[in-house]
């Protein structure tokens, strides 16, 4: 079992505020002694009560922050599990002309931050900035839009998607939109929409305020004229809106959302006219990029052709989930610094949180599964470490999923029109990894989990055996990012595959 002493995790926290971490910084400066006494035995006792060990933070002071190079096509440096740490000679983009650019940013960075920039040994076109507490907003990259935030866990997890041409990709906790600008930059890399190529991207979250702040990331992006993108003010519990079949199909929601003249368009052919008047008009996003808005990319042969290969179900979907943030050291001090004590008992450390936030992620989770298409990948991430809201989450799905019979799974798949000759008895959904262990023994190997190094990370990437019927044993396969050891702040990924047999 792992050390559950409150009293080193109120010793360990309290050293973390009077040293010099960022997390000392802002709450010496934001809290009074009181509260801040109060919070540190809140979160002391959140630990404890989640079987999470207390030094996780011990190592914040050294703890890096990254940017993306945003021209560069983000990808993972290797193609294989890694076994040992890489040197940079061997991390170097193949690229001259690219590793030049990457090269210069880097010098240039560590000019004007007076801090060692580096390029990221994980993820091409990432820079480590050593000094986790410098302020990028100021720099010439960053003025000139050359260079965005982000963390290396959220980009591991956006990469972990392995995004193709052509996906539509669903992202059910969207904002502020770290990963899906990281996911929409990836798909414009492989060029503008047409007729051959036709993914979109489709970001959902429940908060208005942090989709605009979404939308506004969006609209500075260099690649929003090269993408189909869109963002629905929902619950993600209950969003079913299909992807964008075209261009068109969604210029018809706009116009038919004042009168519906479209439908009537003479300049369009009767075939299509009645192909659009047998589908039912779907809800209009609460915001879409000009590519989904002008009707004018296709021709209207084009039009036709594109409609007849509707797709009803996204090929990729993230499930990044509302948790309690108690991984990332920059989201708990933003959270705490703004906080009440009532609300930190409310919203964050209460029993009834804990539990309300596993609801969450479970139905979000269920409800990302039944928008991705057989075959496709979803990944589910929270910035938590607790296993109620990982693993645990992780295994209830994969209980709740064996449960059901293969009829269920049938009707499902014609309740969402997915090609029904493809349906089979042997569709059926598996975690990417062979299953061992029973559900009990869950504590025993998260504990072997919380020592993986950032390296082995990889694994998750590219060690995808795709096997049958998983059960919880696969959840060994689920990586924690943990900031004692991986370079960056704390992160739970688990990436699910629907198979087809
Ligand atoms: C961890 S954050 C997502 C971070 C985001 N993926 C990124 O990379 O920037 C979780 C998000 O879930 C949203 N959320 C909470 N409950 C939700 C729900 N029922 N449906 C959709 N989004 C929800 C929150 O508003 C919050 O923006």
């Amino acid at each position: 079992m792992l050390d559950r002493s409150h009293q080193n995790s109120i010793s360990t926290l309290q050293n973390i505020s009077t040293d010099s971490s960022p997390l000392a910084k802002n709450s010496s400066t934001i809290f009074t002694p009181t509260l801040q006494t109060t919070w540190l035995d809140k979160i002391s006792a959140f630990y404890s009560k989640n079987n999470l060990e207390n030094n996780i933070y011990d190592s914040v002071t050294n703890l890096p922050r990254y940017v993306r190079v945003v021209s560069f096509p983000c990808k993972f440096l290797s193609t294989g599990p890694l076994t040992r740490p890489l040197t940079l000679s061997a991390t170097c983009c193949k690229n001259k002309k690219l590793q030049d650019e990457l090269l210069h940013l880097a010098a240039l960075l560590e000019k004007e931050l007076d801090c060692s920039v580096t390029p990221s040994k994980i993820i091409l076109g990432l820079l480590r900035i050593s000094n986790g507490s410098a302020k990028i907003k100021n720099t010439t990259p960053y003025r000139s839009g050359q260079i965005i935030g982000i963390d290396l866990s959220s980009a591991i997890t956006a990469l972990s998607l392995q995004i193709c041409p052509n996906d539509h990709i669903l992202d059910l906790c969207c904002a502020p939109g770290g990963k899906l600008l990281l996911a929409s930059d990836i798909l414009a890399g492989f060029g503008v929409p047409s007729i051959n190529s036709y993914g979109s991207i489709t970001g959902v979250d429940i908060s208005s305020h942090r989709l605009s702040t979404c939308k506004n990331l969006i609209k500075k992006s260099n690649s929003l004229g090269k993408i189909r993108i869109r963002l629905f003010l929902e619950d993600g519990t209950k969003f079913n809106t299909m992807p964008p079949d075209d261009q068109w199909w969604d210029y018809t929601y706009h116009k038919n959302a004042n009168k519906k003249r479209k439908r009537s368009d003479p300049s369009l052919t009767p075939h299509v006219t009645s192909k659009l008047n047998s589908v039912p008009l779907c809800k209009m996003p609460w915001y879409s990029s000009k590519l989904l808005r002008l009707p004018c990319l296709l021709t209207s042969k084009h039009k036709s052709l594109v409609l007849l290969k509707k797709t009803p179900l996204y090929d990729k979907v993230l499930v990044d989930a509302e948790c309690t943030h108690d991984g990332s050291l920059v989201h708990l001090t933003k959270y705490i610094s703004n906080s009440t004590n009532a609300k930190l008992d409310n919203d964050f450390l209460s029993d009834h949180r804990a539990d309300s936030v596993a609801n969450l992620q479970f139905n979000l989770l269920l409800n990302g599964w039944n928008s991705l298409k057989p075959d496709g990948i979803l990944i589910y991430s929270t910035c938590s470490l607790s296993y109620k809201q990982n693993e645990e989450v992780i295994a209830r799905f994969l209980s709740y999923m064996n449960s059901k019979n293969s009829n269920l799974i049938r009707k499902f798949y014609q309740a969402t029109s997915y090609n029904t000759k493809k349906i089979s008895e042997n569709h059926i959904f598996s975690i990417e990894y062979p299953t061992i262990e029973p559900l009990d023994q869950i504590e025993n190997f998260s504990k072997d989990l919380l020592a993986v190094s950032p390296l082995q990370l990889e694994h998750i990437n590219f060690a995808l055996l795709n096997v049958t019927n998983s059960d919880l044993a696969s959840l060994r396969k689920c990586i924690r990012l943990d900031p004692r050891v991986s370079d960056t702040s704390g992160m739970f990924i688990s990436k699910i595959r629907k198979n087809v047999f």
